[in-house]
């Protein structure tokens, strides 16, 4: 038969599923608990958009798609824009702090990673202004949500966006031989970027400062008494001390060991002005989290609208599987079959409609109907007189007060 199924993809089944969703709601309860309320923005959206705005993703990336008017769309490949288009174009009714989470699918399309064109990004936004203590407190979410994801061993790295970038500043190095440069700092190919940099007609102690920037990496103290050695000009010494500040909250809030500072860190979008960090824990590759300052993105849309966000890659984290176990173990609802006679159906589902208030998980059968033999419950009720008997050890035990019912569900419920 022929294989419908695309390159790289994979069908989910029912029990990754569930524990894709159990993942999911604990970040959503956490995101919550900071205060933040979710939002969508819609699936297509203009590829005017994307490629008028500076800081996006690459144009060849980007899914097109045309509609009926022959106007060209673009599948979702980021929601830091459209968020920020969405919050600009309100922008007169806002609060002076908003803070926005959303679990939603991005579609990109790289050559490294062709059979990954739709990732779900799980992350929050937050409209405010740049101060150290809403860097820290976005930071410490990042850091809240992997503890509850059962990560205990866990960096989050910490850099600045503008940091390598004034130095290149002081040089006249064009785009491609950046682009280079970048890659070789982010993997810290010390070995390749010093011949490199060798080459190119850069200012000797310029090329010594970024010759360091890969090296500026570990605990946070030994890393800003590193950096203040190669600081060339004020703006320099600023980014630094922004650096500085939002360490001094952090460490209130008691996560010291989680914090490393990495000022060789590249985020991939260039919209970042301020603070940039991202998550890793040990044995994979790749972080796991994304995020920092994106000051100047709602200038782009006629209205200045500091904010800081990040947003999580469900799927690298399901992938980060020696954690997954964790999620399955969580409990699903305790699962209950009522089984009845015809002539009890109304009152079989009015005891249904009770127990599904409790949030757990009720299905309904006539005697009659055999299927319901073979359904998996944690245990059974029957219908079949005037009251209701729950099945106990192959025992049938009839409760007149439902309330009573109710109370030894509970029991079970919460019985490991
Ligand atoms: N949109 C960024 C993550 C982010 C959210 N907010 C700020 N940054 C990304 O896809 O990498």
């Amino acid at each position: 038969m022929q294989n419908y199924v695309l390159d790289g993809n994979k069908d989910t089944s029912v029990e990754d599923f569930q524990i894709r969703d159990n993942l999911i709601n604990t970040l959503k309860e956490r995101f919550k608990t900071y205060g933040y309320k979710q939002v969508r923005t819609s699936t297509f959206e203009y590829y005017d958009l994307y490629s008028t705005i500076t800081g996006t993703v690459s144009q060849d990336d980007m899914m097109k798609v045309i509609d009926s008017s022959g106007k060209v769309l673009v599948l979702r490949p980021d929601v830091t824009i459209p968020i920020t288009r969405m919050i600009a174009a309100n922008q007169g009714s806002l609060p002076a702090d908003l803070r926005l989470f959303y679990v939603l699918d991005v579609f990109r399309q790289n050559q490294e990673q062709s059979d990954r064109k739709e990732t779900t990004q799980a992350g929050v936004e937050f409209f405010g202004d740049d101060k150290p203590e809403n860097n820290a407190e976005t930071i410490m979410l990042a850091i809240h949500t992997m503890k509850d994801l059962g990560f205990h061993n866990f960096k989050l790295e910490i850099g600045h966006a503008g940091f390598f970038k004034e130095l290149i500043k002081q040089t006249s190095i064009s785009p491609q031989e950046l682009d280079q440069l970048q890659n070789l700092i982010q993997s810290k190919n010390i070995a390749e970027m010093n011949p490199f940099l060798d080459q190119l007609p850069i200012e000797e102690d310029v090329k010594s400062a970024i010759r360091s920037i890969p090296l500026l990496y570990g605990n946070p103290a030994d890393v800003i008494r590193q950096a203040e050695t190669i600081i060339r000009n004020t703006e320099m010494k600023d980014l630094l001390s922004n650096l500085v500040d939002v360490y001094e909250v952090l460490k209130d809030y008691g996560e010291e060991d989680a914090l490393v500072f990495n000022l060789g860190l590249i985020n991939n979008m260039d919209y970042y002005s301020g603070i940039i960090f991202q998550g890793f824990v040990e044995h994979v590759g790749k972080p796991l989290l994304m995020g920092g300052r994106y000051d100047n993105l709602g200038e782009q849309f006629s209205s200045p609208m500091p904010a800081i966000g990040f947003a999580f890659e469900v799927d690298d984290l399901l992938n980060a599987h020696d954690q997954e176990k964790l999620w399955k173990e969580k409990k699903d609802p305790l699962s209950i079959l009522v089984r009845y006679e015809k002539d009890r159906q109304k009152e079989a589902f009015e005891l249904a409609f009770q127990l599904r208030r409790n949030g757990w998980q009720v299905l309904t059968y006539p005697t009659e109907n055999t299927t319901a033999e073979y359904v998996s419950a944690d245990c059974s009720i029957h219908y079949t007189g005037e009251l209701p008997q729950l099945e106990l050890d192959g025992k049938l035990e009839t409760f007149t007060d439902l309330k009573e019912l109710q109370r030894i569900l509970w029991e079970m419920g919460s019985e490991d």
